[in-house]
């Protein structure tokens, strides 16, 4: 992996909202969220299902707009940007994580994290090679997703996410569909990428996880409910669950 940098990936919202549907049927996904994160800052995601952890960070990576408050992510406001805006200021600040990986079945490894090179424009194509080694992926390059585990497939996305030196990287239970090995490696990978300077953003229903973040916010019905600080962030390989 690259090289410690300043912290970088800060976000400050305020008042955030973001509404589904109409009329009678309308719900608040976000319900007014005021959140910092100090850049460089790992914070983990709690809160039960439907509480509004998902559309929080869709919202924060700029897949989904909000529909009232101030939003800054890494620098850049976002409050009432064109959704050409927004397509740009993920292409250069954020890398994203999902459960169950999103890799094109039909590009191997290697050619998975080079098409995020190609398409954003941005990160070094003759890097993949180092990066896919980063995350323990050297002998696997050339393997297909369906040919690779699980934690294997996440490494790719991981990589991958990280192919364009993202500023924050988002993370959606990115432990949800792996067992407890392969999910700690998988931690370990997100806190390096964090102790190198990017924030993260960990969404998930793993309260164990949660030993490893900085801050711990834990989400009821579209609303921040508590903030705590971790005085001591554990280190990831002693996380259990
Ligand atoms: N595209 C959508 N259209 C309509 N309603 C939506 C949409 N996305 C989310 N919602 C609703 O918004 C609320 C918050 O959903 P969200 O996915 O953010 O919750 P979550 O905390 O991530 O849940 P889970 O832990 O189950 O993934 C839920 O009531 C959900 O049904």
């Amino acid at each position: 992996m690259t090289e410690a940098k300043a912290p970088r990936g800060g976000v400050r919202l305020r008042g955030v909202t973001k509404r589904y549907g109409q009329g009678e049927a309308q719900l608040k996904a976000l319900d007014g969220v005021d959140l910092d994160i100090e850049p460089g800052e790992l914070v983990v995601v709690l809160g039960p299902s439907g509480s509004g952890k998902t559309t929080l960070l869709n919202v924060l990576g700029g897949i989904e707009p909000a529909d009232e408050g101030e939003l800054t992510v890494a620098g850049v406001e976002l409050t009432g940007r064109s959704p050409k805006d927004l397509v740009s200021f993920r292409r250069d600040r954020v890398g994203f994580v999902f459960q169950f990986f999103n890799l094109v079945p039909t590009l191997t490894a290697r050619e998975n994290v080079e098409a995020m090179v190609e398409l954003t424009g941005r990160g070094d194509r003759t890097q993949v090679p180092e990066l896919l080694g980063s995350v323990n992926l050297t002998d696997r390059m050339d393997h297909f997703p369906a040919q690779l585990s699980g934690g294997q497939q996440q490494r790719v996305s991981i990589a991958r996410a990280l192919a364009t030196d993202p500023d924050l990287l988002l993370a959606d239970e990115p432990t949800g569909a792996l067992d407890v090995a392969t999910g700690k490696s998988v931690l370990r990978l997100l806190q390096e990428t964090n102790r190198q300077g990017r924030s993260v953003l960990m969404v998930t229903h793993n309260a164990s996880v949660a030993s490893i973040a900085h801050r711990v916010v834990t989400m009821r019905d579209g609303k921040v409910e508590t903030v705590e600080q971790n005085a001591a962030p554990a280190d990831a390989v002693t996380v259990s669950w």
